[in-house]
């Protein structure tokens, strides 16, 4: 089978260099110096692990052949550029496997369609350092990958993406990917849209109650969008989220505040990857995450306006009319 892995950033450098120690994949990427250095020095993975793994780089330009396999780890927002310099280099059963933030699957599901696309869910955050350089952020105990289908069914594509994926660590297969993708969805809207709104660790987010409180309203916000979008389970590891996190009164966010100490208090040095997008300049997927959130509300009628906050403040912050500082707090009614 032939292997390929398009967007060798922060986490496909990691990923990358785990698969290259038990197979043969081409890491492509936009970046020359980036690839240049992965070639002669190995991808370099520091933070909570510290290894360097020899692994091949190329340009997309250098592609040659056909791939049976692509895992998809640019941002959704260069999905149009990635698929066009993909698109002489994948034949009619080529698997796609996204492992990007959001709900990228229906898009890819019009181009690909149903039998080649397959999704997964990441559970652990890495932060590209430099050229060959990437740092996981995640404690190595606690990585892991949920697998599957939007429509439940577990192929033998689903297979052969999990065993790929267990090259790195344990990978799950998701019966329920569209409830694990919001299970994710929620982590993505709260934790890493006010990260990057506020440009600071999830840590700093649960430190303080004025902050946390927020969390903690943005989450009731994003849970109801997703519960009436059809959600029954919002699941991690064949947990539901939403007894934990949510609430009506404020005893019981106050009862429910602990559980968001418990889940995310381990990740308590993430910087998400938007925040990361900010500080390079680029133009971040707040569309794709808290964007999402705020378009299913607005077909399912259900009101959002901390995740419309959320987007106009990092909107504002790509065009450079704002900073992202704690002080944006007080943009939030
Ligand atoms: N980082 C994290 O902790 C996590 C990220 N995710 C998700 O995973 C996905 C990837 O994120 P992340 O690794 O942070 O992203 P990065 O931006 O760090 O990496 C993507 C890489 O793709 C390169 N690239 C851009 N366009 C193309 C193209 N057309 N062809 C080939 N390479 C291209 C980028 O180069 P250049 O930078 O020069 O544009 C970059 O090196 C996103 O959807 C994100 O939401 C999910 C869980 C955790
Ligand atoms: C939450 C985190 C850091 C890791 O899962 C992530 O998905 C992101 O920042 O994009």
């Amino acid at each position: 089978m032939r292997l390929a892995l398009m967007g060798a950033g922060s986490l496909g450098t990691i990923l990358g260099a785990f698969i290259s120690e038990k197979k043969e994949i081409d890491l492509i990427d936009v970046n020359k110096e980036h690839v240049k250095a992965l070639n002669d020095k190995g991808a370099r993975i520091v933070g909570t692990i510290d290894k360097t793994v020899p692994v091949k780089a190329i340009m997309p330009e250098e592609m040659e052949g056909t791939y049976d396999l692509v895992i998809l780890l640019v941002k959704q927002t260069y999905n149009e550029s990635a698929f066009d310099s993909l698109k002489d280099h994948i034949h009619a059963k080529t698997i796609i496997a996204t492992l990007q933030n959001g709900f990228p699957e229906p898009s890819l599901l019009d181009v690909f369609g149903e039998e080649r696309v397959i999704g997964a869910t990441v559970s652990w955050g890495a932060t590209w350092q430099g050229p060959g350089v990437s740092e996981l952020t995640s404690d190595p105990g606690k990585l892991s990958f949920d697998v599957g289908r939007l429509d439940g069914k577990i192929t033998e594509q689903v297979e052969q993406v999990k065993e790929i994926l267990e090259c790195m660590c344990p990978a799950h297969i998701a019966n329920n990917l569209g409830g694990t993708r919001w299970a994710k969805l929620l982590s993505n809207a709260v934790f890493s849209g006010l990260s990057a709104c506020f440009g600071c660790t999830f840590g700093e987010l649960l430190a303080d109650e004025k902050y946390e409180k927020l969390v903690h309203y943005v989450m009731k916000e994003t849970i109801e969008v997703g519960t009436k979008w059809g959600v029954t389970s919002f699941e991690v590891d064949g947990v539901d989220l939403k007894p934990y996190l949510y609430f009506e009164t404020e005893e019981q966010r106050l009862e429910k505040a602990p559980s968001y100490q418990a889940f995310w208090g381990p990740h308590k040095l993430l910087k998400a990857s938007m925040l990361q997008d900010i500080e390079k300049g680029r133009k971040t997927e707040i569309n794709e995450i808290n964007g999402l959130v705020v378009r299913i509300g607005k077909e399912l009628g259900v009101a959002t306006p901390l995740n419309e906050t959320i987007v106009s403040i990092v909107n504002k912050i790509e065009r450079k009319e704002l900073k992202p500082t704690l002080t944006n707090l007080s943009l939030f009614k």
